[in-house]
């Protein structure tokens, strides 16, 4: 992979734009535990990034960098383009990030469909006030964001299931809901928190393939965090590598296959 100024093209042919999110020179402590050292990366339009690494490397704390849920106490995080201040996770949701979690985060008591709907809440744009005074805009509003939900439930082939309680479903499932639900924000970026955790073989197939077929058919850039080397390698661009909460490798995934020092890491072997 030759990467260009702006963009490269992928072993599949797909082309990847310019950056997106650069995270430059990233520190977070907690208290003495230094969870993420001096690292810096980018994510480019379209790709899929993952950042990879052994329990405990910082994967978590990145994610939650890139969310806005913790500032790093030093570093800069960059988003298409402009240097971002520290923020709150809701802020960080309007400018477009949008993310799924590790341990499923739904409405267990609502249907998929109002789950998948709390997704469009930014877009949401009357208060209770105009619409009570102004319901003709308020139902034009509910009929668009209607209409991308429901284009996002029959994507995500989950018609059948859209009026049942999400506590109801199995474990796969809830994680594809939540998928929906981050995608019903129509995000710049696409976050997702170790998709594949806790499913069998065919789940996982499945989530693969969804996760590639988002990134087609709507063009959305993601990063994920992930435990599961095979799959990570199958799905992504180019991978980070993290272990003791530095940098260890980032490249196309043959790329970080071949980095003695991923190898090493991941067969628990250590370095002074
Ligand atoms: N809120 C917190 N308070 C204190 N220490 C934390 C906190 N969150 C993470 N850490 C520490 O930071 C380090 C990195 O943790 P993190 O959860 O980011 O790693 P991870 O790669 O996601 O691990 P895992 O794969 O096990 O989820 C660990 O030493 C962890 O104990």
């Amino acid at each position: 992979m030759k990467d260009m100024e702006e963009g490269y093209i992928t072993e599949d042919g797909r082309t990847i734009g310019g950056v997106v999110m650069e995270m430059k020179n990233i520190t977070l402590r907690f208290g003495g535990v230094v969870a993420i050292k001096d690292i810096s990366f980018d994510i480019r339009e379209g790709e899929i990034r993952a950042i990879i690494g052994p329990n405990g490397a910082g994967k978590s704390s990145m994610l939650n960098v890139i969310s806005g849920f913790y500032v790093p106490q030093e570093g800069e995080v960059w988003f298409r383009g402009a240097k971002r201040p520290p923020m709150r996770p809701y802020e960080v949701a309007r400018q477009g990030i949008a993310r799924t979690f590790q341990n499923i985060a739904l409405f267990d008591g609502m249907s998929v469909l109002d789950n998948v709907m709390t997704g469009r809440l930014n877009y949401m744009k009357t208060n209770l006030m105009q619409q009570a005074l102004w319901r003709g805009k308020a139902e034009a509003e509910e009929t668009e964001n209607r209409e991308v939900v429901e284009r996002i439930i029959d994507f995500l082939e989950i018609q059948a299931i859209r009026k049942t309680p999400v506590a109801r479903l199995p474990y796969g499932l809830k994680k594809r809901v939540e998928l929906a639900r981050a995608l019903a924000a129509e995000p710049k970026l696409l976050l997702l928190d170790e998709p594949m955790a806790g499913m069998n073989v065919e789940e996982k197939e499945d989530m693969s393939r969804f996760i590639l077929d988002v990134n087609d058919e709507f063009g959305t850039t993601i990063a994920l965090i992930e435990h599961d080397m095979g799959v990570v390698m199958d799905l992504s661009d180019r991978v980070v590598v993290m272990d003791y909460g530095k940098k260890i490798g980032d490249g196309t995934p043959d790329e970080v296959r071949n980095n003695q020092d991923v190898i090493d890491a991941y067969l628990g072997v250590s370095h002074d």
